[in-house]
C-alpha cells in the first residue's frame, strides 16, 4: 500500500523491581511480549492538516479528529469541535508533530488517516468468549480473529495489564516519526524513546518510572529510570517549542536512563494470566509510596533487601543463559530432568550439576523476592501479593517444571506470571488455572519477545488489512 506506514510496539511484564524501579537507585527487569499495538498511517488528499484517528476495536466514539497547521511559522494544533476526547492520542499527536516540525521545518502537505489496533491480549476476552459459549482457555483464545472487537468502549474495556497506553503511545509516536520525518527506528531510537516517554507522562498526568514505554521501545532489558527532572520543566500546557526540543534531545546527555539487554535463558517460557477477582484494585502505588515516606528506616531496609534479591534473580538468569551457550548439552539435560519435578523437590536430585544448583538458587531467591513483597504488602497495608494471589502462586509452584510464579509490576489482584521449563509444565499450569475456583484465572496467549518498536507492512500483519 503506497504512502502507508505501519509501526508496532510491544506490551510488557515487569518481572522484578515493582515500586523499587520508581527510584533511580534500583533496577527493574522488564520483558517485552508478543502482544503488540499497531499504528497504521496513511496520507490522504484531504484538507491540509486534517488528522483522523480511529480505533476500530471499540463500539462507539473511537474516532478522533484534529488539525495541525503552521501559521506564521508557528505550529498550531487543535482537536475538532465535534470530536470526542482521547488524551493519549491527542497528546501524542500534539507534541510529536511539534517536535517534527521544529526539527524539519516541514509538516503536512495533505491529511492523515491513522488506524490503531492492539492484539487481543491487551483486553480481556471473557465477555467475548462467554457470548460464543467458549471456555476461557488458550484454545478458545486462539480461535478468535486477530484484533477482534472488544464489544466495549475505551472507557469500559477491561484491560489485562500489558500496558496498552505505553504500547499505543510508542507505536504512534514512532509511526509519526517514520511517516513524516523519514526516521530510522534504529538510528532514532533514543529520540523516539524520549518523545514517547514525555508524551506518556504528560497524558497520564504524572511521571512514573517509564519502564513500560522503555520496554515498548527496546524490548527486554534491565531498566534504570531517567531522572524526572529531565522533563519537569516542560510538563505544562504552555511549553515553549525550543525548550521542548532541547529537553527531549538525546544528544544533550541529560537523559540518564539505562538499558542493559537481557534475555530469558533458552528453554524457559513465560506464561501470563489475567485474573478477575471481582474486586477493583485501588491505587496501590500512591499508598506504598506514602508508607515508605512515613516509615523511612523500615522501608529503606526492605528496599535494600528486595533490591539485592532482585539482583540475585537477574544474575541467576544471566548465568543460566551463559551456561546454555557454553554447555548446551549439560544445560538441556538439567532442564529435562528438573522439568519432571516440582521446584521444591529439585534439591533431592542426586549428583546435582552446577546448572541444576543455579536453577535451585533461582527458584529459592525468587521465593525470597515474593517474601519481601508480601512483607511490603503487610507493612504498607496494600494488596501487592494478597493472600488470594499467594494461594494461587503457591499452587502454580506445585506443578512440575515451574521455576517461578509471581505478580508482575505493582502486583494486586489483576495478573500473575509463571516461568516454566517444558510444554508439559505449561499445560499443567494452564489446567490448574482453568480449574481454579477462588478467582477466575484466564490465560493470555502472549509470550516473552525481545523485539521493541518495529516497522511492518500491512500484508505481513495477520488481520490488519480489513481495517484499511
Ligand atoms: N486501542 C486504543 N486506541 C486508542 N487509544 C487507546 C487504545 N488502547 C488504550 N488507549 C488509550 O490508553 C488509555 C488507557 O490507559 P491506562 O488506563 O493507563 O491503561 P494501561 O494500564 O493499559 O496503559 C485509554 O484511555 C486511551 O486513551
Ligand atoms: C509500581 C511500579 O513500579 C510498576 C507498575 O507496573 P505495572 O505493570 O503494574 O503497571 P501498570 O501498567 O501501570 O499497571 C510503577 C512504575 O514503575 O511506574
Amino acid at each position: 500500500m503506497k504512502n502507508t506506514t505501519v509501526v508496532s510496539a510491544p506490551g510488557k511484564v515487569l518481572m522484578t523491581g515493582g515500586y523499587l524501579v520508581l527510584d533511580q537507585a534500583y533496577r527493574g527487569l522488564v520483558v517485552g511480549t508478543t502482544a503488540r499495538f499497531y499504528t497504521v498511517i496513511q496520507s490522504t488528499q484531504d484538507e491540509r492538516g486534517l488528522i483522523q484517528v480511529r480505533s476500530p476495536q471499540f463500539d462507539t466514539d473511537a474516532n478522533w479528529s484534529y488539525t495541525a497547521t503552521i501559521q506564521d511559522g508557528k505550529f498550531q494544533f487543535a482537536s475538532r469541535p465535534d470530536t470526542s476526547q482521547n488524551k493519549f492520542v491527542e497528546t501524542c499527536l500534539r507534541f510529536t508533530l511539534e517536535v517534527i516540525y521544529e526539527r524539519t521545518s516541514h509538516l503536512l502537505d495533505g491529511g492523515l488517516l491513522i488506524t490503531i489496533v492492539g492484539d487481543n491480549d491487551f483486553y480481556s476476552q471473557r465477555a467475548q468468549l462467554e457470548s460464543k459459549k467458549l471456555p476461557n482457555t488458550a484454545e478458545s483464545l486462539t480461535s478468535l480473529e486477530p484484533f477482534c472487537s472488544t464489544h466495549a468502549t475505551l472507557g469500559s474495556v477491561h484491560k489485562t495489564g500489558l500496558g496498552s497506553s505505553a504500547a499505543l503511545t510508542t507505536s504512534l509516536v514512532a509511526a509519526l516519526f517514520v511517516h513524516l520525518a523519514g526516521s530510522d527506528l534504529e538510528r532514532d531510537r533514543a529520540l523516539i524513546h524520549n518523545v514517547a516517554q514525555y508524551v506518556h507522562c504528560f497524558a497520564q498526568g504524572k511521571v512514573g518510572s517509564g519502564f513500560d514505554v522503555s520496554a515498548a521501545v527496546y524490548g527486554n532489558h534491565r531498566y534504570t529510570r531517567f531522572n524526572p527532572e529531565v522533563i519537569s520543566s516542560v510538563m505544562n500546557d504552555q511549553v515553549d517549542p525550543k525548550e521542548l526540543l532541547t529537553a527531549l534531545d538525546p544528544t544533550t546527555g541529560s537523559w540518564d536512563n539505562t538499558i542493559v539487554p537481557f534475555q530469558l535463558p533458552s528453554g524457559l517460557e513465560l506464561l501470563l494470566a489475567d485474573v478477575d477477582a471481582g474486586s477493583h484494585t485501588p491505587s496501590l502505588v500512591s499508598k506504598v509510596l506514602a508508607w515508605r515516606k512515613n516509615n523511612p528506616t523500615e522501608a529503606n531496609e526492605l528496599w535494600g533487601q528486595l533490591g539485592n534479591m532482585n539482583a540475585n534473580v537477574e544474575q541467576h538468569l544471566r548465568n543460566l543463559s551463559k551456561a546454555s551457550e557454553c554447555d548446551p548439552e549439560e544445560y538441556k539435560q538439567a532442564v529435562g530432568q528438573l522439568a519432571e519435578l516440582k521446584a521444591s523437590e529439585w534439591y533431592t536430585v542426586e549428583n546435582k550439576t552446577p546448572i541444576m544448583e543455579e536453577f535451585i538458587q533461582l527458584a529459592d531467591d525468587f521465593g525470597q523476592v515474593r517474601a519481601y513483597l508480601q512483607k511490603m504488602s503487610q507493612l504498607s497495608d496494600v494488596p501487592i501479593e494478597p493472600s488470594e494471589q499467594t494461594r494461587l502462586l503457591n499452587a502454580c509452584m506445585d506443578v512440575e517444571g515451574v521455576v517461578l510464579a509471581g505478580v508482575p509490576g505493582a502486583g494486586g489482584y489483576d495478573a500473575i506470571y509463571c516461568i516454566v521449563l517444558s510444554e508439559k509444565a505449561k499445560q499443567g499450569v494452564r489446567k490448574l488455572w482453568s480449574s481454579w475456583n477462588e478467582m477466575n484465572v484466564g490465560p493470555l496467549l502472549a509470550q516473552a519477545d525481545n523485539k521493541g518498536i518495529a516497522k511492518a507492512s500491512v500484508e505481513s500483519v495477520n488481520g490488519l488489512a480489513r481495517f484499511l
